[in-house]
């Protein structure tokens, strides 16, 4: 968890700019839930797991302005950028904790979370899933926007090469690109489908992943037996 803390605090300032380049499907990555958060037409509060600077959130913010955001970080150094970002906001509050070892504050109409739950081991992550199920108000909506495992080695290490090819050639520069390598070691990405089930053993009865490039996907579930008539 230290490694975590230090690595994306010393990377905080400069995380924004250097998105766009390391993540090749960016805008649809962060918009492809845009259609299930719209239809949330009652929700009133938000929680982004692992926030950072707030991007993912920011993305939302745009689409609904009225919900009151937490963002919740074990990196105070992430949140501090968040912070500047969303000044003079009223809406927005902010939690410095590990949501591996925390349990999630309140109760939420939609939670999001953004490239952080690969951090987890998958235990963890399945108990993250329950404790996110929990936390979630009936009707709401869980998307993570995340990178996962290939379902096997082949493909597994074709997602690796191509996105380390992709970003190698993006024009980021060197310590950048040295520094994003060195996170992936930090890396515990499990599979889709893994996680999907875990979504269901968590108790969401309606899942699915809603966008995938490559290792980019974005997944979910709704808490609510009669979401199909409410999504319609
Ligand atoms: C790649 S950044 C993603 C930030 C943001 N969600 C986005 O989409 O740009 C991952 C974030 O997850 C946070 N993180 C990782 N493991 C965490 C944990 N166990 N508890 C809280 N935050 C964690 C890191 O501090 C970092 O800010």
């Amino acid at each position: 968890m230290n490694e975590i803390k230090e690595q994306f605090g010393n990377v905080s300032k400069r995380y924004d700019s250097q998105r766009e380049f390391l993540i090749p499907c960016f805008q649809d990555f962060y918009t492809a839930c845009m259609p299930l958060v719209r239809s949330l037409t009652h929700a009133k509060t938000a929680l982004d797991i692992g926030a950072g600077t707030g991007l993912f959130s920011q993305f939302i913010h745009r689409e609904k302005p009225d919900l009151k955001f937490t963002l919740l970080d074990v990196s105070g150094q992430m949140l501090n950028v968040a912070k500047e970002r969303f000044e003079g906001e009223s809406n927005f509050e902010y939690i410095e904790l590990d949501f591996g070892k925390d349990a999630l504050p309140g109760k939420y109409d939609l939670i999001i979370s953004g490239l952080a739950i690969h951090h987890l081991e998958d235990a963890d992550k399945a108990k993250l899933y329950k404790n996110i199920y929990k936390a979630l108000n009936d009707g709401g909506l869980f998307i993570n926007a995340d990178q996962v495992a290939g379902r096997n080695l082949l493909f597994d290490s074709l997602y690796k090469y191509n996105w380390r090819e992709t970003v190698t050639h993006s024009g980021l520069d060197h310590e950048a690109l040295i520094q994003a390598f060195e996170r992936t070691k930090l890396d515990k990405l499990a599979p889709l489908e893994t996680q999907l089930h875990m979504l269901e053993k968590a108790g969401f009865n309606d899942v699915d992943c809603i966008y995938k490039n490559m290792n980019f996907v974005v997944f979910g579930g709704f808490k609510d037996e009669n979401v199909e008539t409410a999504v319609i």
